[in-house]
């Protein structure tokens, strides 16, 4: 329980209207959460805004309000914050209701386009094993030590992302690892936090139906750098072209990490295989199980981060040898006979696929077909669906076009787009199959009999499918096992 003058300490405010020193007992940015001693954030979204339920949120018991701009009818009762910008003022408001749990931790935030699950995933296995009580919060779950938390967002809004910080303080925890989306920086989500480092992984073409430009896109990532304190560590691929961009304005002290130039942290491949990857890193050579140069990129920006972070280098790269990738993250699953391998990947981006199945083509036996089975989201960047169907044709033997999460957009409408990306010379060996269970086990029974490799993209570790706001039951994973009948 706090008073709105202890919650909005040290937050710029334009007026306050009524009793400053009303107890509060909850925040909320939705009016049907409203109860009593509640402060309910009006914010102003995409869709609807906020401020149109603030008269909701007071029938509900509402106590405060946080908003831009008044209501006409003000409540006696009621104590109404009034700020230049809601969601920005909610992000330090956040943090003062739950006592500044950020400012406990240890925090390392990660941005970019591709590579942010990977590379929290694997620092929380990593510190976990090197001894600490850790937290994460990812697109795949947040966990708290072994406690998993269900998660519904890359990076939760800054209520709830305070309120499980709060919890992992509670729990003991020195560090917490987390996903920074574009969108987070740009809602304020993060506003407010004090983070101990931050990595920039890269940024490529997505979310342009959100940040409607690249430019946006890019400043959006830059705006996590631009936040940071000068005690703070920025690690940066630097083989990225916006790389520097990042962190031209940052006071954090910058460290930089590359597989081409001289870097902070200097790595090279030795090998790549299906056994994974052989990797000299800061002149020591390390066997790792993941696959792939995408991920020689994310294993350096966990060893920069684990030796920013005061670790010994030996002691990091020996336990990071073991670590074994995120879930649906290149996830391999081997039919019974060895003959024929499935590999679930969260690759929904153009950058991404063309890295899946380029480090397919470079790790597979010569004579094995690649089948990928791709779609693309509804509701979600359409620029990118030709451009991936373009990518599946160039870099695989045979395409199934089929359905990822439709959301409220008509399959065939998506599907349509994407075939519009196919070119003519690869017409023949692509398929559209709307059914995303039919299109996998068609790959499987139908074109996979000489122990081929089947690429199923876009949905990685989603357990369900969303189709017109509904969640169906839906694991590519699920499907592959039964068709290979494990
Ligand atoms: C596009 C986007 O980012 N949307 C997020 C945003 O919603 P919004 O701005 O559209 O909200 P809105 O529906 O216009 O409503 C405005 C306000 O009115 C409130 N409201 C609305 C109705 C009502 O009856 N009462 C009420 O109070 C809402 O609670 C909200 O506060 O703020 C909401 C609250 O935080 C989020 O849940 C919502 O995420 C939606 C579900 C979503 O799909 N987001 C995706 C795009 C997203 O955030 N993705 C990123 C990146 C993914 C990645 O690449 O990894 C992520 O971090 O997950
Ligand atoms: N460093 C990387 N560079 C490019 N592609 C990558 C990298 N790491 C992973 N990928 C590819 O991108 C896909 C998504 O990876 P991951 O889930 O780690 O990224 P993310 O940034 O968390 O994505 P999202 O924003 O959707 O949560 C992977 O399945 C893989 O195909
Ligand atoms: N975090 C990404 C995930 C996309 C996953 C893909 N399966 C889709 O539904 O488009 C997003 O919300 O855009
Ligand atoms: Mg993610």
């Amino acid at each position: 329980m706090k008073t709105v003058t202890q919650i909005f300490q040290q937050v710029k405010t334009i007026s306050v209207l009524g009793n400053p020193e009303v107890e509060i007992s909850q925040l909320t940015i939705d009016s049907r959460q409203v109860g009593p001693q509640t402060l309910f954030a009006a914010l102003k979204g995409t869709q609807t805004d906020g401020h149109s339920y603030i008269e909701k949120a007071i029938e509900l018991g509402a106590s405060a309000i946080l908003c831009q701009d008044l209501p006409e009818v003000i409540h006696p009762n009621v104590t109404y914050i009034q700020v230049s910008d809601s969601a920005e003022s909610l992000g330090y408001a956040s943090s003062n209701f739950y006592d500044n749990p950020s400012s406990k931790l240890k925090l390392v935030g990660i941005t970019g386009t591709n590579g942010k699950t990977t590379t929290v995933t694997l620092l929380f296995r990593l510190f976990r094993k090197l001894g600490y009580r850790c937290g994460l919060i990812s697109t795949v779950q947040n966990q708290i030590d072994d406690t998993i938390i269900p998660s519904t967002h890359t990076t939760p809004d800054s209520i709830n992302l305070n309120k499980l910080l709060a919890e992992m303080v509670e729990a003991g925890c020195t560090y917490a690892f987390m996903e920074v989306s574009s969108h987070s920086v740009v809602q304020h989500r993060i506003t407010g936090l004090s983070f101990t480092g931050a990595i920039f992984s890269n940024i490529t073409h997505d979310h342009l139906d959100f940040h409607k430009t690249f430019d946006n896109y890019i400043k959006a990532k830059k705006g996590f750098f631009d936040m940071l304190p000068k005690t703070a560590f920025a690690l940066v691929n630097i083989d990225d072209r916006r790389g520097s961009v990042m962190v031209q304005n940052t006071k954090a002290s910058i460290s930089t990490y590359s597989l081409e130039t001289l870097a902070t942290v200097k790595g090279r491949i030795v090998s790549d295989s299906i056994y994974g990857l052989e990797m000299e890193i800061d002149n020591k050579e390390v066997h790792f199980q993941l696959i792939g140069t995408f991920n020689a990129y994310n294993l350096m920006a966990i060893y920069g981060a684990a030796i920013l972070l005061g670790e010994d280098k030996d002691e990091v790269l020996i336990n990071m040898s073991s670590l074994q990738t995120a879930p649906g993250r290149f996830e391999q699953i081997v039919s019974p006979d060895t003959r024929k391998v499935g590999i679930v990947d969260y690759a929904h981006t153009p950058d991404a696929l063309e890295n899946v199945l380029k480090t397919i083509k470079q790790i597979k036996d010569g004579n094995q077909q690649v089948i990928t089975i791709v779609g693309c989201g509804g509701n979600r960047d359409a620029t990118k669906r030709p451009i991936m169907a373009k990518i599946a044709c160039e870099l695989s033997d045979k395409v199934i076009l089929t359905s990822d999460n439709p959301r409220f957009e008509d399959p065939e409408e998506i599907l349509a787009q994407m075939q519009k990306g196919v070119p003519p010379i690869d017409f023949k060996k692509t398929k559209t199959i709307i059914d995303r269970k039919e299109a996998i086990h068609f790959a499987i029974n139908e074109l996979s009999e000489n122990g081929d490799i089947i690429l199923v993209a876009g949905k990685g570790h989603e357990t369900y499918q969303d189709i017109q706001g509904v969640k169906h039951d839906f694991d590519d994973r699920v499907i592959i096992r039964e068709a290979f009948g494990i």
